[in-house]
């Protein structure tokens, strides 16, 4: 299946989880990912913050910031590339291109994501054989990760149902180390 074809798939699915299907997972990935080390030592931490049907960050930003982890999140730039500024509760945030809530916080800039310890980024599907993820189409994600470094955990957050082998994989795509579902985290490379 292409890509515009997977993500409509993907997304309909999504639509589909109800509230507390959307809370259940969210507590999941957040215990899961709070119990590793790895995530629990990285004092810079570049997550999202999630909105509508995927799978929800809030909890876990709160959590990290609370442990005393710096945490950055996007600020979307008009070619499609990624800023980031720190945030500082939830007051820190404001909405921004498409109405994505994002820090207002001074912008550090595309390569403060060299910088962080523990990336964790969106995807409507990752290829449990390669890592390869999919995402909106704007091939943010892959400039993103094309500047982070190869002993850095990359982790793609996902419902059930979500690992999907096949995902179509051009030059440019950037896979990513770890894929959070539900059920558990896989180790992809
Ligand atoms: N929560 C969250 N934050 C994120 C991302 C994400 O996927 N999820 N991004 C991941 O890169 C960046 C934002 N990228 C975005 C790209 C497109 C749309 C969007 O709503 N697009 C419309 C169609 C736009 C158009 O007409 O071109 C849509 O999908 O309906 C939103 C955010 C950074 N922040
Ligand atoms: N390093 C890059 N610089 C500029 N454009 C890029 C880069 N990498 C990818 N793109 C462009 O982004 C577009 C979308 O790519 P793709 O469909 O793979 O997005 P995606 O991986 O689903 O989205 P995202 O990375 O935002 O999650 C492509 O047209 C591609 O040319």
């Amino acid at each position: 299946m292409d890509k515009v074809n997977l993500r409509r798939r993907l997304a309909s699915a999504r639509a589909s989880l109800s509230p507390e299907q959307l809370r259940a997972n969210a507590t999941r990935v957040r215990e899961t990912l709070l119990e590793q080390p790895w995530v629990q030592m990285a004092g810079l931490v570049a997550c999202y913050w999630s909105e509508g049907h995927e799978p929800a960050t809030h909890g876990l930003v709160l959590a990290l910031w609370k442990h005393g982890a710096t945490v950055m999140l996007p600020v979307l730039r008009d070619d499609n590339d990624l800023d980031w500024a720190v945030y500082d509760g939830p007051d820190s945030l404001a909405p921004g291109r498409f109405g994505i809530m994002e820090p207002v916080d001074t912008r550090r800039g595309v390569d403060a994501i060299r910088t962080a310890a523990l990336v964790i980024v969106p995807a409507l599907a990752v290829d449990p054989a390669t890592g390869v993820r999919l995402g909106r189409g704007g091939g943010s994600y892959d400039r993103v990760l094309s500047r982070v470094g190869p002993n850095v955990p990359t982790v793609a957050l996902l419902h059930d149902g979500e690992l999907v082998e096949g995902v179509p994989a051009e030059p440019h795509d950037r896979p990513v180390r770890f894929a959070m579902t539900p059920s558990g985290l896989t180790s992809l490379m």
